[in-house]
């Protein structure tokens, strides 16, 4: 597609009201699963986290990378599991979690900001105290053993400290998924959940989950039937009703946590589109699925 200068202009016009709306404002951006597909895509995500910090808006962005510690494991020769979409994580798979993770998934985002010009610093949950977590329980049904899925963690609570300095000073937080327990023990923490709890802490303005659907369908077998706005008190019916399922579960439970906790806009949206973060933040129309209060 080739735009006249006009229609140029008309894109860069009509980012004015929101840029002015949202200046000085955070944006937390969840990072991961599989939107993370490619090289293309991921400068895309990186270029518009850049825009956003030059004009005025702070992104933060919190990253996954199930798929890098599946093809570590693998290569390493050892076996993985899932129970309801939490890594299976015994103390040997933790030290493979937590070097891919903080090593080298927040590494080589932190280069590519770098290099495409911004100022990318990474974090884990063990930098200035930034998440503590508690070993993570999964209920069991009635008659059946409960799982111990090991070193899975939830978030106790989130020191925004640092993220709100280092943000201050022109830098793009980059978060690894890694708690640390009052004992010092690593806990992997599913990315969503500590997305939603990192917008929440720090009062985010916006929380962008960035996913491979165009947002949260009515019925998934029907593309016509994408769901522009949920509110908070529409979503346990739609799980109920097996509507929202699967992994587009603790994305919507960690959306209605941030709003329930002061964050402005949530929104669940297509990370295979290019630059789909800018058409978020920046045009009338939005795009994916925008969970709200009321
Ligand atoms: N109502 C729904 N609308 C859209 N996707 C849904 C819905 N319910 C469940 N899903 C599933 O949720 C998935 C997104 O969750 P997940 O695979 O965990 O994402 P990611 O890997 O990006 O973190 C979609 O690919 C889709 O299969
Ligand atoms: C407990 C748990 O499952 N943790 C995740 C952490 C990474 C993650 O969340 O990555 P994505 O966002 O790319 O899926 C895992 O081990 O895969």
């Amino acid at each position: 597609m080739v735009l006249t200068p006009l229609e140029k202009a008309s894109i860069l016009v009509e980012a004015l009201p929101y840029i002015r709306k949202f200046s000085g404002q955070t944006v937390v951006i969840k990072y991961g699963g599989r939107a993370m597909i490619s090289d293309e895509l991921e400068r895309g995500v990186i270029t518009d986290c850049i825009l956003l910090k030059l004009v005025g808006i702070h992104p933060v962005i919190v990253h996954g990378g199930g798929k890098a510690i599946d093809e570590m494991l693998e290569r390493l020769g050892m076996k993985t599991g899932f129970v309801h979409g939490q890594r299976i994580t015994d103390e040997k798979t933790m030290e493979v979690v937590e070097m891919v993770l903080a090593g080298k998934v927040n590494k080589e985002i932190v280069t590519l900001i770098n290099q495409l010009g911004g100022k990318g610093i990474g974090l884990c949950g063990k930098d200035a105290g930034l998440i503590t977590a508690r070993k993570k329980t999964i209920p069991a049904p009635p008659g059946e053993e409960p799982v111990d899925l090991g070193c899975v963690g939830e978030v106790e609570r989130i020191n925004p400290e640092i993220i709100e300095t280092v943000k201050d000073e022109g830098y793009i937080p980059v978060i690894a998924p890694i708690g640390v327990g009052d004992d010092g023990r690593s806990y992997n923490i599913n990315a969503d959940y500590v997305a939603g709890a990192v917008a929440a802490a720090l009062k985010a303005n916006k929380l962008v989950l960035l996913t491979d659907v165009e947002g949260i369908f009515a019925d998934r077998n029907d593309p016509g039937s994408l769901l522009s706005v949920i509110r908070v008190d529409e979503v346990p019916d739609l799980i109920a009703r097996g509507i929202i399922a699967g992994g587009m579960i603790p994305k919507v439970e960690c959306c209605v946590h941030a709003l329930e906790n002061g964050v402005g806009r949530t929104h669940i949206i297509d990370g295979r589109i290019l630059h789909s973060i800018l058409l978020e933040v920046f045009t009338d129309e939005g795009v994916g699925t925008m969970v709200v209060k009321e």
